[in-house]
């Protein structure tokens, strides 16, 4: 008997990080559906993010950068499904289009590259940092006021050239991103999420898709990961309370064990000075209620001034 092959288009950006991500999503699909290469094309698209080099991406729009483009293919049926990683993605979507699901979360933490030495604390009082994220700026500057911060973009290997040619003493990283791509031996220390919280969805790979294409969904939910659903549904219900411009430093990890998930959220002011922390507990079944809940709770401490409303 000869079934029809399906021929699923898969969105995605260019970059080499991108690339390993949307062929992890395409691997997992042949493999749950035992199905041949063809069955699942690969398209690359081109967003606004990857054009804009010079200047912080909080500066130029926050968010939804990396997937503009991505949505439009999808909404103009020139894809079938979008991966992005979750990271990059807006609290709200276009109408239309939902996330089904994520590819199982890697390690969360953030990675400290360094010039010379093993940890923090070798970094010399005024050494030169470089980062894009105001997360990780503020939450450096809280742990270390004697660092010299600055703006760092580019891509994974553009940073750590930067490093290496000693433009900068030091660079933070997700450890996801260098695993994706081979270089993991370029990290001097991992930090630890109690004192550097990651970025909501850090970790995780998204796949974005018309919502109600149930003929695309259904072949999509075999290589989705339920815990990862649920932590993103509480991240993600958390930041959408806050922020989902990247021009606050955000940090909030959600952690599922057995039926219980643990929240932390972090929100600083950019210089660090200022901390705000809450931990909620829930059970699954209130995920989304948990992460609304912290988010608003969160709202009510942070002054005003440190969030858009
Ligand atoms: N903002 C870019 C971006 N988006 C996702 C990752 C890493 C991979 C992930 O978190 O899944 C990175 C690079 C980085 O922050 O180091």
């Amino acid at each position: 008997m000869t079934q029809s092959l399906p021929r699923l288009r898969l969105g995605t950006r260019g970059s080499p990080l991108a690339l390993w991500q949307a062929h992890a999503v395409r691997d997992a699909l042949l493999k749950a559906h035992g199905w041949p290469a063809e069955a699942v094309e690969i398209e690359v698209i081109r967003t606004t993010g990857d054009a804009i080099t010079d200047r912080a991406l909080s500066e130029a729009g926050g968010k939804g950068l990396f997937t503009k483009e991505l949505e439009e293919a999808l909404l103009e049926r020139r894809i079938d499904l979008a991966v992005h990683s979750a990271k990059d993605m807006a609290t709200r979507l276009p109408d239309g289009l939902h996330l089904v699901g994520y590819l199982p979360r890697a390690d969360v933490r953030d990675a400290l590259i360094l010039r010379e030495g093993a940890s923090l604390a070798d970094l010399k009082p005024g050494a030169k940092v470089g980062t894009a994220s105001l997360r990780r700026e503020a939450q450096l500057r809280r742990l270390r006021p004697d660092l010299q911060v600055s703006l760092l973009r580019g891509n994974v290997h553009t940073r750590l050239a930067k490093v290496e040619s000693g433009e900068f003493d030091a660079t933070l990283l997700a450890l996801a991103g260098l695993a994706r791509l081979g270089l993991t031996e370029r990290i001097s220390a991992l930090l630890d999420v109690a004192d550097f919280l990651p970025a909501v969805g850090q970790g995780a790979v998204a796949i974005e898709t018309r919502f109600g294409d149930l003929a695309v969904d259904s072949l999509v939910v075999p290589v989705v990961c339920p815990a990862t659903g649920l932590a993103l549904r509480v991240e993600r219900a958390y930041l959408g309370e806050l922020d989902g411009s990247c021009r606050t430093p955000i940090g909030g990890l959600a952690e599922v064990t057995g039926d219980e998930i643990r929240f932390r959220g972090v929100v600083l002011s950019a210089d660090g000075t200022r901390y705000y922390e809450i931990v909620r507990f829930g059970p699954r079944n209130r995920a989304l209620e948990l992460g609304v809940t912290s988010g608003r709770e969160m709202r009510a401490m942070v002054p005003p001034e440190l969030l858009p409303h």
